[in-house]
């Protein structure tokens, strides 16, 4: 007889998407996320007995995002998750944990509007809740923040086989889609004031030095953000090298010194590390979830 037995699970409500207008000055301030609600527990027999006793609706959860959004208001992604696994845990006592995860785009106002704003499209700020019993994680970051500098960049000095034809260089484009998260020690975070300083730090750091290679790059940012923040014990980074050739123009009898470039979308070379306090404690299981790298 095959014995077959229930493994981990979760589920909920995928990507809410909740725009709460926080109106009660006629300066009004846009907080417009996409909010995912996933619940952890003893959800055994839902799953093999066909029993629903346990089963909080993804329905509800759903509705218990926007209660909470209009109940509380959006101070910033990372206090709403943490006040919606506080509801669920506390509320349904089989619910042991879950994963809530929220992405948020920003708004600036147009010409210091009180109420007329555009889409910044720079980047999208992440943000990723685990709750474990007790232990409550918290993952931060933001993706798609595209970068360039013109020069101050390099890269020499790799092994070079047979296969190599990669000319070395000192003065080339350098370009990516920062892609990055962090781990927080502690929930007791001024989480929207870090976030704008971390950001601060990784585009200062992306000026700040002639790279010797991308790898460099990152880990020059991911160390000034750990040392900047004791309550961040990890980063991590995945991030493209968008290559820029420089295009042979001699065809057409043109110089080219290293102005006109030629983008390609294709390969692209990826760079992912982590950077880490030294010592600092394992929560591989909060990474688990995220999708790729980070
Ligand atoms: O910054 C870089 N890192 C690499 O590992 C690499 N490899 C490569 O071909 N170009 C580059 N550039």
């Amino acid at each position: 007889m095959t014995e077959v037995v229930l493994g981990k699970n979760q589920y909920g409500k995928a990507q809410n998407h909740v725009v709460r207008i926080h109106r009660d000055t006629d300066r009004h301030v846009i907080r417009d996320l996409v909010v995912t609600s996933q619940l952890r527990g003893d959800f055994e027999a839902v799953h093999t007995q066909g029993d629903n006793g346990h089963c909080v609706p993804t329905d509800t959860q759903k509705n218990t995002v926007f209660a909470f959004a209009q109940k509380y208001g959006i101070t910033s992604p990372e206090e709403l998750l943490l006040k919606l696994s506080e509801h669920f845990t506390s509320d349904f006592d089989w619910v042991t944990g879950g994963r809530w995860a929220a992405d948020e785009h920003a708004w600036d106002r147009i010409n210091d509007s009180n109420h007329c704003f555009v889409q910044n499209q720079q980047e999208v700020r992440t943000a990723v809740l685990v709750t474990d019993g007790e232990q409550q994680t918290v993952i931060s970051g933001f993706k798609d923040l595209t970068v360039l500098k013109s020069t101050e960049s390099g890269f020499e000095g790799y092994p070079k086989d047979q296969y190599t034809t990669l000319p070395e260089t000192t003065d080339r484009i350098m370009s990516t889609d920062v892609a990055t998260r962090w781990r927080y020690n502690t929930t007791d975070v001024d989480y929207d004031a870090v976030y704008a300083d971390v950001k601060r730090i990784i585009l200062d750091k992306f000026t700040d030095h002639y790279s010797r290679a991308l790898q460099e790059t990152l880990y020059l940012m991911g160390k000034a953000v750990i040392e900047a923040h004791p309550e961040i014990d990890e980063i991590k980074f995945s991030c493209p090298n968008k290559h820029h050739f420089v295009y042979d123009l001699g065809f057409c009898d043109l110089e080219n010194t290293n102005e006109t470039h030629y983008a390609a979308d294709r390969p692209f070379g990826l760079i992912e590390a982590t950077v880490q306090r030294k010592d600092a404690q394992d929560a591989e299981q909060a990474w688990l979830g995220i999708a790729g790298f980070c």
